[in-house]
């Protein structure tokens, strides 16, 4: 295995609270490694802790405890010089894309390159070929304000790009962006990633950027990392209620309203339906699972909602369906010996 790129070691961030109420915990004993060149995407919501995390990564923020390795540098042990270094190997980009209104698009590029004493002519050259690669060439002498919101982020992606970085942090990237922005932005951070081998660290509340982008998630939830893995195997076989809730709006299927309302823990009669959900993986998301069950066990299958789709090019499917409380573990049993997933998330009738 390769060293991760980043590697978080038993990290803790307390902010002490005004007038002693005791300390915010905002990270409590993080442990998780992000591959080399991989995209890894943080997901949680307001307030799990997502920004202290990243801004670890170039040191702008530091650990109470336990440590952050960055291209095997301990980012919260280093010096200031030492963490200059640090800085020009990890490039970021912002929700609101941070640029400078008197400047134009090829002067917002190369004010890092500037900082950093690149001399002029080398300057030029390396901004013209940044603005290729983000697509803006027609705008390279642009004020900010003359730009859409895509264009502004494909600015700030060729600033955090000019120092060469090899690590690219993502801080909700496209929030701020309309849904066929977005897709532009998420499609530019894959050419990326791809071309150059650049590790992409990103924080989101959207799971549909980490489904689109992302080869591994973890998902943080009130300071800790309850879920981590490769994107398709926690999307196959969420573990915790927090992965679950934000999958459900990403997968497309939720329990129908007039299904809902009727939602019961236990079932209240033997005529009962089990409302089960189906989880595809693999080949078996185009295989006819649901089919076979009625033809060869008679069961009738009562389907609800469901959907299929990609991740990361491979086939994933969801469905709900209502099954017979009489045929249910039977069922189950067929369904899960052909490689597909079922909860029974209630019952009706
Ligand atoms: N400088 C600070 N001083 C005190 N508390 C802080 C500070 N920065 C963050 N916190 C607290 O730490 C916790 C995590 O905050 P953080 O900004 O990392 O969350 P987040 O997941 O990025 O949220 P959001 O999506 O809203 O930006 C919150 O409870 C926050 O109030």
């Amino acid at each position: 295995m390769a060293e991760p790129a980043i590697s978080f070691q038993g990290v803790t961030r307390r902010y002490p609270q005004k007038g002693g109420a005791g300390d915010v915990v905002a990270l409590q004993d993080i442990a998780l490694d992000v591959p080399q060149g991989a995209i890894t995407g943080i997901i949680g919501r307001s307030g799990a802790g997502k920004s202290t995390l990243l801004r670890m990564v170039n040191g702008l923020e530091r650990p109470s405890s336990g440590q952050v390795i960055v291209n095997g540098h301990d980012v919260g042990a280093a010096s200031d010089s030492a963490l200059r270094g640090i800085r020009r190997e990890v490039g970021m980009i912002f929700q609101h894309f941070n640029l400078l209104a008197s400047r134009t698009v090829a002067q917002n590029i190369a004010l890092p390159l500037e900082i950093a004493g690149v001399d002029p002519l080398n300057i030029s050259r390396r901004v013209e070929e940044l603005i290729a690669r983000v697509g803006l060439t027609a705008q390279t002498s642009r004020y900010p304000a003359e730009l859409s919101g895509g264009q502004k982020q494909r600015v700030g992606i060729a600033r955090a790009l000019a120092t060469g970085p090899r690590v690219l942090l993502s801080d909700e990237a496209t929030s701020a962006l309309d849904p066929d922005t977005t897709r532009q932005v998420l499609d530019l951070l894959k050419d990326i990633n791809r071309d150059l081998g650049l590790t992409i660290l990103l924080i989101t509340h959207e799971m549909a950027v980490v489904r689109d982008i992302c080869s591994h998630v973890a998902v943080i939830e009130a300071g800790k990392i309850v879920e981590a893995g490769e994107t398709y195997a926690v999307f196959s076989r969420p573990t915790h209620p927090t992965t679950r809730s934000f999958l459900q709006g990403v997968t497309g299927v939720a329990v129908p309203q007039f299904v809902a309302g009727q939602l019961r823990p236990e079932p209240d009669s033997p005529q009962a339906e089990a409302v089960v959900q189906i989880t595809f993986t693999g080949r078996h998301a185009t295989d006819p699972m649901l089919a076979r069950l009625t033809s060869e066990r008679g069961v009738s299958v009562n389907i609800l909602a469901g959907a299929i789709e990609e991740i990361g090019d491979k086939p994933f499917g969801s469905l709900i369906v209502g099954l017979p409380l009489a045929r249910l573990d039977e069922s189950r049993r067929f369904l899960e010996e052909h490689g597909l997933l079922t909860e029974v998330l209630g019952y009706v009738g």
